[in-house]
């Protein structure tokens, strides 16, 4: 029986890490449970899965929730209680689920204590890679990919050797703006933009689709978990989302893992890992969906993937800056403060104010990621 502790527990991510858990009963059990703000399923989720401990986003919440859940049940909130619930039960593996930078902590705190880590939470090594990875390594615990190309490359590297791979390619449906020209994004809105065409998922990993900064993320999280300098990340558009990801040998052969678009599957395989379990998701039919298209990236058109590269290119707190700019430009925008299109302004704004420290520790890291929000919330 392999022990769980989901960080960020009523998410898309989370909610559907607890489905992976109730299909497989005599595989998973739940250790602990963390969640924001979402009070009525947190309860329902505790009562039903009875973990050791629970954290909730604060004192108050916490004050509120605390007469519904079991007596036995450790209840925590705030940070303290992210870190407690990742890194002080039985776990053996922490699955990252919660949105932004503020998983970092909680995530050290999992490694330092040997759990392995079921990452979703990208934002964490986008801001702190070398830390994550360093830590990781020294502790001899896995990272294992949640994110569905991640997942995909991790599948297809299997067994091989770094030395013989020419190059990875990250596949990228376009986001709910995919054909839109750059003067058609001028007046779009909120409740366009969270319309994805092939995922459904939280609203901030939706917006970050369609303005690109999720490959770019996805491009600065390839190259901490597979080790691979940025010139050999490459990403491709592909609207239907089925290859979920590629990566091509130096003797010309290229593996490829497909698979409808359902997370259900790759968080399914992180928690098995490295075993496979049977599941219900819907079974691909390439006859039925009989065409599948690819094209070139324009990084013209999507900007905010050309800031990536060169962020990740330059390292250290750059791309620390890169996302903590870009998690309050889309928070603005989804409170309708800033327009679409000026997501990537607040970003380009804030690194051009940005000198980079190269290996910053944690300290440096928190400074930057906090420098680079006071900058984003006054643009
Ligand atoms: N959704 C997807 O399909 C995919 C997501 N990812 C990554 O996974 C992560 C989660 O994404 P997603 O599930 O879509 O996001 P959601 O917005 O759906 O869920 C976020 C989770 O984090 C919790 N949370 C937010 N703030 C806090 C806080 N301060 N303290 C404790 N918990 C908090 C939320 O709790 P509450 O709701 O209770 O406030 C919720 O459980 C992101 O990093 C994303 O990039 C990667 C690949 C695919
Ligand atoms: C499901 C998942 O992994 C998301 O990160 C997904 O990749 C988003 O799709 P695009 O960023 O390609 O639109
Ligand atoms: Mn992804």
């Amino acid at each position: 029986m392999k022990k769980i502790s989901v960080i960020g527990s009523t998410g898309s991510v989370g909610t559907q890490t607890l489905d992976v858990i109730m299909q497989h009963p005599e595989q998973f059990e739940i250790e602990g449970l963390a969640a924001g703000t979402n009070t009525d399923l947190f309860i329902e989720q505790v009562n039903q899965f009875r973990p050791k401990k629970a954290s909730i986003g604060n004192k108050e919440l916490a004050n509120k929730i605390s007469a519904h859940l079991p007596a036995e049940v450790e209840l925590f909130y705030g940070e303290q209680g992210l870190i407690e619930v990742a890194a002080g039960t039985d776990a053996e593996i922490v699955v990252t689920a919660i949105v932004g930078s503020r998983g970092l902590p909680s995530t050290l705190a999992a490694i330092a204590e040997g759990k392995h880590i079921g990452l979703a939470n990208k934002e964490t090594l986008v801001t702190a890679g070398h830390l994550v990875t360093e830590l990781a390594r020294k502790k001899g615990v896995s990272l294992l990919p949640v994110d569905s190309e991640h997942s995909a490359i991790f599948q297809c590297l299997n067994g091989e050797n770094f030395k013989e791979v020419e190059g990875i390619t990250l596949t990228a449906s376009g986001g709910s703006f995919r054909d839109f020209t750059r003067e058609q994004l001028l007046n779009v809105t909120v409740e366009d933009a969270l319309k994805h065409p092939n995922w459904s998922m939280g609203a901030k990993i939706t917006i970050d689709s369609a303005t690109m900064v999720n490959k770019g993320l996805e491009v600065i999280e390839a190259h901490w978990l597979f080790g691979l300098p940025y010139e050999q990340i490459n990403v491709l558009l592909h609207p239907e989302s089925i290859i979920h990801s590629f990566v091509e040998y130096r003797d010309g052969s290229v593996i490829a893992q497909l698979g409808t678009p359902d997370m259900h599957i790759p968080i399914q395989y992180a928690l098995s890992y490295p075993n496979r379990l049977s599941s219900s998701s819907k079974r691909l039919s390439l006859a039925e969906i009989g065409r599948l298209n690819f094209r070139e990236m324009d990084l013209e058109r999507f900007p905010c993937l050309r800031l990536a590269y060169e962020c990740g290119k330059i390292g250290g707190t750059a791309t620390t800056v890169f996302n903590a700019a870009n998690e309050i430009a889309v928070s603005r925008f989804l409170k309708r403060e800033i327009s679409f299109l000026q997501i990537e302004n607040v970003i380009e704004t804030v690194l051009s104010k940005h000198e980079a420290q190269l290996q910053p520790d944690l300290e440096s890291i928190q400074a930057a990621d906090e420098w680079a929000r006071e900058v984003a919330a006054s643009i």
